[in-house]
């Protein structure tokens, strides 16, 4: 199965989300859409003429259903904009998500400026230059010289 982008935002940033969604709509004409709950609604609501699946809402295990796709190698990118404004109840599992982003070297966009920067990059949406779904190399060799030290 070909891999998926998944897209989340908080509350004050999914209007943004789903409008830089819509504008660049045709980038996304071939791709898998994964979102949590609320956000896929809304992006299912403003382009239906995507393939978009929704999960669990965040704060129900939304992100951490994410961050395990990620795990899993399912995911080629994550458009997630935050809302830095804002605490949030399961900032737990948003740390989590954002962290297995690192660990496994999944591009992560925080914001719509970036999320340009990604869709108009070559390495998008290119299976030759996809991510691979092991943690990146170096943090293992690290971790494994600390503990062999
Ligand atoms: O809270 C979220 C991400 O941390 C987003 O979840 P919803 O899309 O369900 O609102």
């Amino acid at each position: 199965m070909s891999k998926a982008v998944a897209m989340v935002a908080h509350d004050r940033m999914k209007t943004e989300l789903a409008e830089w969604v819509v504008k660049n709509r045709l980038q996304f004409k071939d791709l898998r859409i994964v979102a949590t709950g609320t956000t896929g609604k809304l992006l299912a609501e403003h382009a239906p003429e995507l393939d978009i699946t929704c999960l669990k809402s965040g704060p129900l295990g939304g992100d951490q259903q994410i961050g395990a796709m990620i795990a899993e190698g399912q995911l080629e990118a994550l458009f997630f904009f935050q809302d830095p404004m804002t605490p949030q109840p399961h900032d737990s599992d948003i740390r989590a998500l954002a962290r297995l982003a690192q660990v496994y070297d999944i591009p992560m966009a925080g914001n719509p400026s970036t999320a340009n920067y990604m869709i108009t990059s070559p390495y998008f949406d290119n299976p030759e230059l996809a991510p691979g779904a092991d943690p990146v190399d170096h943090q293992f060799q690290d971790y494994l010289a600390r503990k062999i030290d």
